[in-house]
């Protein structure tokens, strides 16, 4: 039976029920979709979409990642046809990260700093052929260095912050020179967001943005991007003594606070759902442009979940999303972003 059919006359689908006397109903508003589409609090739209993708050097068009399937390592001539897509789709911006030949790592991350680096090739390419889509380019030096952290590690396990964001300023050159439009620190070294504010407006890149990866915490979520980049068995130890502990929220706030101060344009919250506590107090607090990141192991808890068959991945996808928006975000960094695109068009 469909749900048309049920829409009975309402004097013959009461009788005998004893009624209750209520003022409201809700539920009157949700009786059908005309209805909800007009009390409809938030939407998504493609124009809240960054597109995260990665990249790798080598002969193969693209990689499969096992923890994240549906989501390849692309080669720089394929990254520029995900730009070309993005720009049919109307997503906003990519977000690209390398997965950087082991060979090429080193404790301190020095390939972070070549300005011919997978990276900088990667933007030059997709900003010739597709100027219009925007390139949020990640600062950090984890995929660049042979441990696998953010920073410069001492032999005793310190991960050094004044001399990390000395060498963040140096790749962040290297990226806006390559084209960045928006650089994207996601170390969580004290100072750096001022700092790389200084060196870009040094050298005259002062309308480069900096989107601030500001509340970023040490999470379990990440696990499937570490295989992506290729840092997951190289990793010594953990990011706990620079990423945040997930039981704190005043903390971001403080975060955030002298982030902005610095010069940030844009902050982030990442990972996305299981902090949107976390977005919702970012957006209230500061009012400012503001992001979430859903991470690849949120990707990857929907996605393997659907091809499990233990949910509609579709729906979930779109409920994720939208939670989002709810919670004050401005826009989403996620994986999805071309399904959602594509969908979101054909809806249109
Ligand atoms: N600078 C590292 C970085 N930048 C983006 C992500 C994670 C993104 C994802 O999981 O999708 C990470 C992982 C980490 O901090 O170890
Ligand atoms: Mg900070």
């Amino acid at each position: 039976m469909t749900l048309r059919a049920l829409h009975k006359p309402a004097a013959e689908a009461s009788s005998t029920a004893s009624k209750l006397d209520l003022a409201t109903r809700l539920r009157r508003n949700r009786k059908s979709e005309w209805s909800r589409r007009l009390v409809r609090e938030t939407v998504l739209t493609t124009n809240d979409l960054i597109w995260p993708i990665f990249l790798v050097d080598g002969s193969e068009p693209r990689t499969p990642i096992a923890t994240m399937p549906g989501v390849d390592r692309v080669s720089i001539d394929e990254a520029v046809r995900e730009a070309e897509k993005a720009a049919r789709l109307g997503i906003p911006a990519l977000a690209p990260f390398p997965y950087v030949d082991p060979a090429l790592r080193d404790p301190v991350g020095s390939e972070a700093e070549n300005h011919r680096n997978l990276m900088c090739r990667a933007i030059r390419a997709i900003k010739a052929a597709v100027p219009e889509v925007g390139l949020i380019t990640d600062a950090a030096l984890d995929p660049y260095t042979s441990h696998g952290h953010d920073g410069v590690l001492t032999e005793c396990g310190r991960v050094l912050n004044d001399e990390t964001v000395a060498i963040l300023c140096r790749q962040a050159l290297a990226l806006a020179e390559a084209g960045a439009d928006c650089i994207a620190p996601s170390d969580m070294m004290d100072g750096r967001i001022g700092a790389i504010r200084a060196a870009l407006d040094a050298r005259g890149f002062t309308d480069v943005q900096i989107m601030s990866y500001a509340a970023k915490y040490a999470s379990a979520f990440y696990g499937p991007f570490r295989d992506a980049i290729g840092t997951r068995k190289t990793l010594i130890g953990d990011k706990r003594t620079y990423q945040m502990d997930p039981a704190n929220s005043d903390e971001a706030l403080r975060e955030v606070e002298i982030d902005l101060a610095e010069g940030a344009d844009m902050v982030m919250v990442k990972p996305g759902m299981p902090y949107l506590d976390i977005c919702r107090r970012v957006k209230d607090t500061f009012g400012v442009p503001t992001f979430a990141y859903q991470v690849s192991g949120e990707y990857a808890m929907i996605e393997m979940a659907a091809r499990a068959g233990a949910i509609d991945g579709e729906r979930a996808m779109l409920e994720s999303l939208i939670a989002f928006k709810r919670a004050g975000c401005d826009g989403i960094l996620t994986y999805f972003a071309p399904r959602v695109a594509g969908l979101l068009s054909v809806a249109a």
